[in-house]
């Protein structure tokens, strides 16, 4: 696919700017909402704030939109001091959860409606509304009416009207929220796609961690207005730096392990040693993941469970063992075992699933 695009084609304002938050805090009367916080959106990169309900995500998206001042702190775009700017003086877009199309104007005058705000000539309008349509898969809506699309179309008609202005950044506010399972996927792939293609710094919120994965190249995982940890997504999955963190980013067992040489020793079952447990280290909590524990009809004693509930899922099975006296959550699929509750088989852990916990 080509990266020129006469609509959204990176101008240089776009490929070289970024987004910095230094030391911010904010508060709503006594209320402390976030404290110190510093996040950096390296240029063209697409980072996402994850969190639970009320831990500050759309606080911070709001600051860097300018429709919050910060308490303390300063916010930076593109090198320059923008806490004091209005949201117009900013140059950034948003999309929202809403959509927040106008239902009185066609989809032609609600994506163009920036570029005649900015007085551009009405022959351009019409071209770039064109291209706009056409980088959303809506090719020859112009004429229609908010009340004549879907959900997901009016998603990619907002998504169209930030790209048509080229901003410097684009917000996403939770922006599949209202759209159906089969559609989120297909648009946040679309959101992706174009983020990509034309190298647009963006920052994304939401409280889903599998959309947060598939979208970002980083992901900022927050709780009760604190960062709990940055990274990539694999980084955050794999190497999970607390106990929150580790439930947060999905299911895991967690158990006391003996650490030798080449192996971690859980209930005298030898694993071998992951890269990410460090040297010298002789005991540890481990994390497993549910998808790393496979169940076979061989194995020692060791490695010996029962099976104490069975829960059906489609694709898979969500088993639970009782391993040495503990349960155990893990993954069967479902094209490769029927397991039934009492049956008895001998696990193994795949060391890829493990991690190491402080
Ligand atoms: N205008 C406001 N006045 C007072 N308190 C506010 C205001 N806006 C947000 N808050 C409070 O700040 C905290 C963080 O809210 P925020 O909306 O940023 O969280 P969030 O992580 O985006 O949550 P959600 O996913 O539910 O939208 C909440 O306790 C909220 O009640």
């Amino acid at each position: 696919m080509t990266t020129e695009h006469p609509v959204a084609a990176a101008p240089a304002q776009t490929t070289k700017s970024f987004v910095e938050l230094k030391s911010v805090a904010k508060r709503f009367g006594s209320n402390t909402v976030l404290e110190g916080l510093n996040l950096a959106i390296p240029k063209g990169k697409m980072v996402t704030l994850l969190g639970p309900s009320g831990c500050g995500k759309t606080t911070v998206l709001r600051m860097v939109a300018g429709l919050e001042k910060p308490t303390e702190g300063r916010i930076f775009i593109d090198g320059e001091d923008v806490t004091d700017r209005s949201i117009q003086q900013r140059d950034i877009c948003m999309v929202f959860q809403s959509y927040a199309l106008f239902p009185h104007m066609s989809l032609g005058e609600n994506i163009g409606y920036g570029l005649k705000m900015l007085g551009r000539p009405k022959a351009e309008i019409r071209d770039r509304v064109r291209e706009a349509l056409s980088l959303v898969d809506l090719d020859g809506f112009e004429d229609r009416y908010v009340d004549q699309i879907s959900g997901g179309q009016q998603q990619r008609v907002a998504l169209a009207r930030a790209l048509i202005l080229k901003p410097k950044v684009l917000l996403f506010d939770e922006p599949l929220s209202n759209l159906d399972a089969n559609l989120r996927r297909s648009m946040r792939e679309k959101i992706r796609e174009l983020q990509q293609q034309f190298n647009i710094t963006s920052l994304y919120v939401t409280h889903d961690q599998s959309e947060a994965f598939a979208v970002s190249d980083t992901v900022l995982v927050m709780n009760k207005g604190k960062i709990m940890q940055i990274g990539a997504p694999q980084e955050l999955y794999r190497q999970p730096a607390s106990r929150f963190m580790a439930s947060f980013m999905g299911d895991a067992n967690v158990f006391p392990a003996d650490l030798h040489r080449d192996t971690v020793e859980i209930f005298g079952y030898h694993i071998p040693k992951p890269a990410a447990f460090a040297p010298g280290m002789q005991q540890c909590t481990v994390g497993v993941r549910p998808e790393a524990i496979t169940l076979g009809l061989q194995g020692d004693d060791s490695q010996r469970c029962v099976i104490t509930h069975v829960a059906y899922m489609g694709p898979q099975y969500e088993v639970t063992v009782e391993w040495h006296g503990q349960p155990l959550l893990l993954q069967v699929n479902a094209t490769q075992l029927q397991p039934t509750a009492g049956d008895n088989f001998f696990l193994q852990i795949h060391p890829y699933g493990m991690f190491v916990l402080v």
